[in-house]
Parts: C-alpha cells; structure tokens; sequence
C-alpha cells in the first residue's frame, strides 16, 4: 500500500508505457550491486550503517505458519531492495535466508538469519543521513530494515520466542487458501507477550482455492484483532486470474504483469479503474469507507480529517489515513491490525509490504521498553538507565527478608555511579558457526554503543570477552564496523563463549568485572524450556571424542534449547531437545556441517522418575586420596516430592541456597556456620575450610546433588519434582584443608543418591511422562472423528472446542493479552466477496460454513509422536495443529508397565 512515490511519480529509472509509468530500477541495481555485494569483505571508513538515523531503522521479523511463504517474500524482499541480482527460490535451494545447508535441502527455515537491506533503495550510498523531507510520506525517505528470518515448525517454538524478543515490529504471513492456521495463532499469540505491532500480508493469492475475504474474517475470530483492509486482490475481469491489487489507501490499483519479476507495476487511479475494472473501483469504494469508518473508532484525528472533508471517506488524503493507521498499530490498545494481499511467487505485492512496514511498524524508539531484571528486580531498560530500577532493587535488598536466600548485598557499590560506567548493553539474540568467518554472536543493542575492542561482560557466565570485530550481515555477505549503536542489529565475531540468550554489557574503565549491580542485568530473559526427546551420541573412536564434544558445545552456544548430558554409569553422551525435527537437524548440523565422527541412536522420549514419598536422611562422608591429596567432606541428603512451588517457602535462616532447576529444587542448609546476614558474599565463614566461601561451598554441592537427580534409583530416568536437602554441619562434614570443592560434590552426589535409593525401600518412585498442549484446526467435517481419535485412540482429554486458547509455548509465566479481551464478530468486519464461492452462499453463511473448528486437547507425548500423518489422513490434508509442553505427569501403572515393555522391547 501507501505506495511510495517512486511508484507514483515519473523517477528518473521509470520508462513509461502509454499512460502508465512502469518501474525499473535495472542501473540502480547494478551500482547497488557492484557496490555492495561484491566485495566478500570491505572496511568502512565512516561505517554507513551507523549513521542511519534510528527513526529511520525498522528491527522486524516475519512470522507465520510453516509454508505460508515467508521464505519467498523474504527473497522478493533482497531483490526489490537491490540486494540480490535473482530471485532465489525455496523450491530450487537457492534462497538467500535459509543459507544452513540442511535448510536448504528440507526447503524450511531452521535458524532464523538477520540480514539488513534498505527501503526504498537509496543511492549507491545508502540511506541518506540528511533529515527527511516531512511533506514527504515516509516511503519516501531511505529506511534501514533489519529482517529476522523466524522459523515456522513448532519444533523451533523457542527460536522464535528468542527472535521474537529482538523485534520492534512484525509481518505475520498468512497462506490466503489455509487461512489463520495453528502455528500462526500460536506465534501472533507469543508476539503479544512482547506486544510486538504487526501488519498482515495474506500470501498466496494466485493458487486456486485462494479465499481473502473468509481468511479476513478469520483475522478478527482468531486472532482477536480488527483487521484494516488496506488491500483487496485484483481478480481480472472479477473471477479471472489474481492480477494484482487494489490500494485502499492511495486508492489506485496496481497491476502487475504475468510471468515478469515484479518491478514492473502499472497503476491506475480510481477513474481508470471506473473505465476498465467496474466492479472492482467500486468494491474499492467500499474498502475505503470501512478502513476509514474503523479507524474512526479508535483515533479522534481523522474523525477531524473527515469532517474537514465534507464526511467524504473518499476524499481523505493518503498521508493522513497512513499516520492514523501507524497511531492505531503502535498503540495496539486498538486492536487494528493493517492487512496486505499478494502472491509473493508471482511476484505480486511485496514492494507495498515493504512501505507498510517502513510507514506503519515502529522503529526503535517508538517500541515499548525492553524489559530487564537485575539482581532479582524487573523493569525497563529506560527506567534503569535514570536510575530508578537501581533504587528499588537496593531498597529490596536492604528489607528484611525473612529467611528468603538473600541477594548478593551491594553495600560497597554505588548503583547510580555504576549505571553511569554501563557504555552499552546488547542482547546476544544468536550464535552461528560460520564455516569461513568461525563463530559469529548477532546482537541487538540496546543502549549505547558496542565499540570494536571493548570488554564485553556476560552477566549470564560472569566473565568478560572482548569484542575484536564488529560486522554487519547481510546474508552471506559482511561489512566491517566500529561500532553498533542503540537500535541496531550487527555481529560479534571472535567472542569464545557467549551463547545465545547471553547479556552482554561494555563499561567504562579497566576492571575485569563491572561494579555492582551490572553484573546481574539481564535483558529480556526467557525461560528455556524442558526437553521431551533425547538420543545418544557415540564418538566413531575414542580419538574423536574430544571433536565430538567441541562440535556439541558449539551446538549448544547455537541452540540451548538443546542439552547435553553424561549417563553416569553407562558413560553415554545423551543430547535432548524440543522435538524429533529439532533432533534431526541437531544430528545434521553435527555430522554434516560441523564434521563431527560420530553417529546418534533412536531417538527417544524423555520420560523423568520421580519419588512417591520422603526418603530417610542419609548422611555420607566422602574420603579419598585424589593425586596424592586427601579430600574429605561430608554431607546429609533427604529427598522428597516437589510440587514446584516458591522456595521461599521453605528456606529459613540457615538456608544458604533454595533454587529449581530443571524442575527439581535444591536446598542447601548450613546451621551454625555462623554466615554474616546470610549473604552468599565472596567473604569466608571463619568455620569454612581455607579457599571456600559460602558461594563456592553451594555451586560445589549443588552441582553434586544435580549429577545424583539426573539418574533416577528404578527406571534410571533423570528425576523430577523432587526436592533434595543438603544439611552441611561444620563440626561433622567439615575437614579444614582436607575438604576441597571436589571433596563436597562428591558427598553431595553420593547423599543424594543414596537417599534416592532409600525411597525404593520405603514409599517408591513412579515414571513420569511428557503431557502436550495440543491445538488442532480442522474443518468442520472432520472435527468429529478427530475428537474421537485424540480421546479414544490417544488417551488425551479434550479441554475446549473453538476456544481461543493460545499454547503459552515457552513461557507459561507469561500470559498472552488477548486472553481477556472481547471477542470480536467475523459478521461485522469488512471483507470483500470472495469471487470462488458460490454466488447464492452470502457473506454470513459462508461465514459459518468455512468456519474453522479448533480442538484444544491434552494428550501424553507418546501419542503424539508421527501424529502429523495421522491427522492429515482424517482430514483430507486440510487438519494442522501445534503443541507445546505443558507438563510432566505421573503413569498409572499399566501405562508404566506398557511403555516399559515397550522400551525393551524397542519401538
Ligand atoms: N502459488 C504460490 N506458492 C507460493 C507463494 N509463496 C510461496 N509459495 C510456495 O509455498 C511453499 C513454501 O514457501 P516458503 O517461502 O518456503 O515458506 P516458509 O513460510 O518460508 O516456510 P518455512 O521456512 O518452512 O517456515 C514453496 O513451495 C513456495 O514456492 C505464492 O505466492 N503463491
């Protein structure tokens, strides 16, 4: 929409054709081209990128259901942008965004790749640094927009949530025959946890079965939002071929021409349009009445406008429609959602999205306040930075608290002179191993600037990096930086451990750690969530073991949605993770493209153990002689059923640490060790042994405990829901030099184990299994026999029917915005007529008939697994659905017994 004015006005580039310019950009493209893309590497003097001003930056992701074409836009994207010479095709293998070569083979996106183009394309250098022209539409100014690819399989859920997080604004793109589908309802419902402004683009116009109007109304009953039509598709002659589409905005129809790449676009005026397409000026009239008549609803200056206008909805300016719409989608309180048509494969209506993004989605000083939490305290990184968040935390530090384990006191630093010395913070949103370049930490940076060769702290691993070189990506291609300012998306290269997910903070002078309390701020921090699938990796030889666990330790920095761990007694390396897809390409990624030799076994669910009862306390003294030198401690354990509730309940004044863990919780208790407040400082205990604080005395125990917890006593699954007490008492379990960090892990391992064993004597231990959040879409006409096969067949329980129950996939702390909004009547929406439907079915009719049906069930893991297949034989290929862990649930004991037997017996 909002067409720029290079598509309006004759440009210099534009070659006219009868009465209608049509669009080249041929020389702009090459000098673009030769100046850009080129050169694998080229430094900058003044670093381009860096001036572009912040408001002239868009930081936006493209989310969608799988399929729906995301991947094909995003190539139209680099094309139109100058970027690419051809249009990469996800079908050949030949896009620019999905560069993994597992990618490109499976034809999905796995990692989500950030790449920067410019909108419009400016001259050969870039965005122009001059203010921009205010009588001018913002389409017509140079914009930077940094694209994150986000994946699309459920299976890659928490790599959206962490691309999610990075992005000031969103395209959500719908498949325009499925419609709203599962997955997409899943991600817009994620994207409002960060209350992330989106447009729509309903892709796919061109494909037979293609229902606009229906998949517009579907916008408002499912995902709860008013859509604003700013596009209608163009079927020549009405019910021909998907042509083009009808602007409401700029009220003009652009037309493309079949078979070409899309630069070429001819427009007509609404009296052009009067004299060729009739009926489609006039549906165009109708579109333009009800986006204005919607927008009036909700924001106060265009009802002036179409007063000033003589009430004439028709004859409102473009310009004031567009800012009325960007009030609306950045105050998303109004629930207006801006909708594009196109068929991105035919090059249809990908430069219009381009403008919508650059016209209505926020940069990044229009978006909310990142959020934050340092030393226990949630906020705003902009309340942070005036100082507010430092003064609540430090009145929260100083209040006492009963029995709860106390934060690390900041009683030397002055928080307010430490927020002073932050020089930037960044969020380490992925880490990519590059073949050529090695590994590669993109970063969003959220204040400041990230200079080349500043000393970055990770608040997440507590120590410091620096930061030698600064790229900004462009797909496959890099320019070489000095700096990242507040707002931008570039990469790290050369940083050793920083992984995804990491905060990392620049200060000013030259210690080694940041005062206090910057070495606890954590931007936007997300929970990562259990993983239900594992499978061993065995080296080929035992020389390549160490490849091996370098290759998983990268993967790991890539993706910590994946995990690693050692069977203790059978020495196996077991990797876990979200899904059976997400396994699959984990085994891709290592064998194939990071050259490790080793193979993986089946891949198996994560069932967990977990006790029925309290164990006995079992006291263990660990004593042996380790390279010549004793080591000696003790330690007492009790085990005990955990129901995950808040620690503080438990811990009293002796509690040294109360902390969960991958859904376990660990207690330390150390009575009588005479601890000055309690505080896990840095300062020893007189009746600790030499070299031990309280800190070290914890991460030594608590690491003990977590070795014993990932082997249950009976079915040798990692534990859960238990709870596991470690009682330290100096006079018994303390052995001056002779107790080292290894000395009480050891005994805290061997405590805990045994108390473990113990529960087999007394009350036992049940297996627990993975329980999904499942959410189905089928037709109406195979809703029956899909609740049949879900509860009968799958033991699952059907919660809800068509009720919007988004899968809080990832985070189920945080609840979506919508849940408790009103829900919004399809009947009364702007749509146009869907001209593929039958002409007797009306608009409500149809409405009910096409109406989707969604099933929200709980269902065990194990009947989920190659349920994909399943359903699209019930519903005739039409039936997707989404899942989500909910929960671990305890097995009746046939279930047990069956799944046991199965295990042995293999799948
Ligand atoms: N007919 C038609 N097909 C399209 C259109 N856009 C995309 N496709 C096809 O739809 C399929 C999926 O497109 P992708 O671009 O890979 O979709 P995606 O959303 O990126 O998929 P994931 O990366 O797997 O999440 C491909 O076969 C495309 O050629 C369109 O406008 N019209």
């Amino acid at each position: 929409m909002v067409v720029a004015p290079l598509l309006r006005l004759p440009q210099p580039g534009m070659r006219c054709m009868g009465s209608h310019y049509y669009r080249t950009q041929t020389n702009h493209l090459k000098s673009l081209i030769s100046s850009q893309i080129r050169p694998r590497y080229f430094s900058t003097s003044l670093s381009r990128w860096q001036s572009d001003a912040l408001d002239r930056t868009r930081n936006i992701g493209i989310i969608a259901h799988i399929d729906a074409g995301k991947t094909t836009t995003t190539e139209r994207m680099l094309y139109y942008t100058g970027f690419t010479r051809r249009i990469g095709d996800v079908d050949e293998g030949s896009t620019v965004t999905d560069f993994l070569p597992a990618e490109r083979a499976r034809g999905i996106t796995i990692q989500s790749a950030a790449i920067t183009f410019h909108w419009p394309p400016g001259d050969a250098n870039g965005a122009s640094s001059s203010p921009p022209d205010q009588s001018l539409p913002r389409s017509a100014h140079s914009h930077t927009i940094n694209l994150i690819d986000t994946p699309g399989h459920a299976d890659f859920t928490f790599e959206v949530m962490r691309s999610l997080r990075i992005l000031d604004g969103a395209v959500c793109i719908l498949d325009g025959v499925a419609g709203v589908e599962a997955q997409t309802e899943q991600v817009w419902h994620q994207a409002s946890t960060y209350k992330i402004p989106r447009v729509i683009y309903v892709n796919k116009l061109d494909r037979d079965g293609a229902a606009f109007g229906r998949t517009v109304r579907e916008v408002s009953s499912r995902l709860a939002v008013h859509p604003a039509v700013c596009h209608i598709p163009w079927f020549d002659g009405g019910n021909g071929p998907f042509v083009g589409i009808a602007d409401a905005v700029n009220l003009q129809g652009l037309r493309w021409k079949e078979g070409e790449d899309g630069r070429a676009v001819k427009m007509m005026d609404l009296q052009q349009l009067d004299a060729e397409e009739p009926s489609l000026a006039e549906e165009l009239r109708r579109a333009r009445i009800a986006l204005v008549e919607l927008l009036s609803e909700q924001d106060e200056i265009i009802v002036e406008k179409f007063f000033e206008c003589n009430e004439d909805h028709v004859a409102i300016e473009p310009m004031d429609i567009v800012d009325s719409l960007r009030r609306c989608v950045l105050d998303q309180t109004t629930r207006i959602v801006p909708l594009f048509a196109g068929a991105s494969f035919r090059n249809m209506g990908v430069q219009p999205l381009l403008d919508a993004v650059v016209n209505l989605l926020p940069s990044p000083p229009e978006a909310p306040d990142p959020e934050v939490s340092i030393g226990g305290v949630k906020g705003g990184l902009r309340r942070l930075l005036s100082g507010d968040l430092i003064v609540e935390q430090n009145e929260q530090a100083s209040a006492p608290s009963k029995g709860k384990k106390k934060k690390r006191t900041m009683a030397h630093a002055d928080p307010k002179e430490a927020i002073a010395k932050l020089q930037s913070c960044a969020l380490a949103f992925k880490v990519v191993n590059d073949p050529k370049r090695g590994v590669l930490v993109y970063v969003r940076v959220y204040s400041g600037s990230l200079d080349r060769n500043s000393l970055l702290f990770n608040t997440n691993l507590h120590l410091s990096e620096r930061a030698p070189r600064l790229l900004k990506m462009y797909a496959n291609d890099a320019v070489e930086v000095d700096s990242i300012l507040a707002g931008h998306i570039g990469v790290v290269v050369g940083l050793k451990h920083a992984r995804t997910g990491d905060t990392l903070v620049s200060y000013a002078g030259n210690k080694a750690t940041p005062p206090e309390p910057l070495t606890s701020l954590q931007l936007r921090p997300i929970d990562v969530p259990p993983p239900v699938f594992f499978t061993s990796v065995e080296p080929h030889s035992l020389s390549e073991e160490k490849r091996m666990q370098e290759s998983l330790a990268l993967l790991l920095r890539e993706d910590p949605s994946l995990h690693v761990s050692v069977d203790e007694e059978s020495g196996q390396t077991l990797l876990s993770g979200m899904g059976e897809l997400h396994l699959e390409i984990a085994r891709d990624r290592l064998i194939n493209d990071l050259k490790a030799k080793a193979s993986m076994g089946r891949i198996e669910i994560g069932y967990r153990e977990s006790g029925l009862g309290a164990s006995t306390a079992v006291t263990k003294i660990f004593d042996k002689e380790i390279a010549g030198r004793r080591a000696k401690a003790g330690c007492t354990a009790i085990v005990e059923p955990f129901n995950g509730e808040d620690a503080s309940d438990v811990a009293d004044e002796d509690t040294l640490l109360a902390e969960t863990l991958e859904g376990n919780q660990i207690i330390i208790r150390a009575p009588g060790l005479q601890l000055d407040s309690a505080s896990l400082t840095d300062e020893a205990s007189p009746l600790l042994p030499p070299g031990i604080n309280p800190a070290t005395l914890c991460t030594a125990l608590q690491n003990g405990a977590l070795a014993a917890l990932a082997r249950g006593p009976q079915f040798t699954f990692p534990m859960h829901n238990t709870r596991v007490t470690l009682n330290i008492n100096p006079a018994e379990h303390l052995f001056g030099n002779e107790t080292t960090t290894s000395a009480l892990s050891a005994a805290a391992r061997q405590a805990t184990s045994a108390a473990l064993r113990d529960l087999l004597a007394g009350p036992g231990t049940v297996m627990m299994e993975p329980v999904m959040n499942v959410i189905i879409s089928v037709d109406e006409a195979s809703l029956g026999s899909v609740v049949h096969d879900i509860s009968s067949s799958r033991g699952g329980h059907i919660l809800s029917l068509d009720e919007e129950v988004p899968v809080s996939a990832t985070d189920a702390s945080e609840s979506p915005t919508e849940d408790a909004l009103p829900p919004i009547d399809p009947t009364r929406v702007y749509a146009p007529p869907d001209p593929f439907m039958s002409p007797s079915v009306g608009a409500e009719v149809s409405v009910s008939a096409s109406r989707p049906r969604t099933i929200t069930a709980k269902v065990p893991l194990k009947e989920m697994v190659g349920y994909l297949k399943h359903l699209r034989s019930l519903t005739a290929g039409r039936g997707t659905f989404v899942m989500s862990v909910d929960r671990f649930e305890n097995m009746s004991p046939p279930r047990q017994k069956a799944v046991l037997a199965e295990l042995r017996g293999g799948f």
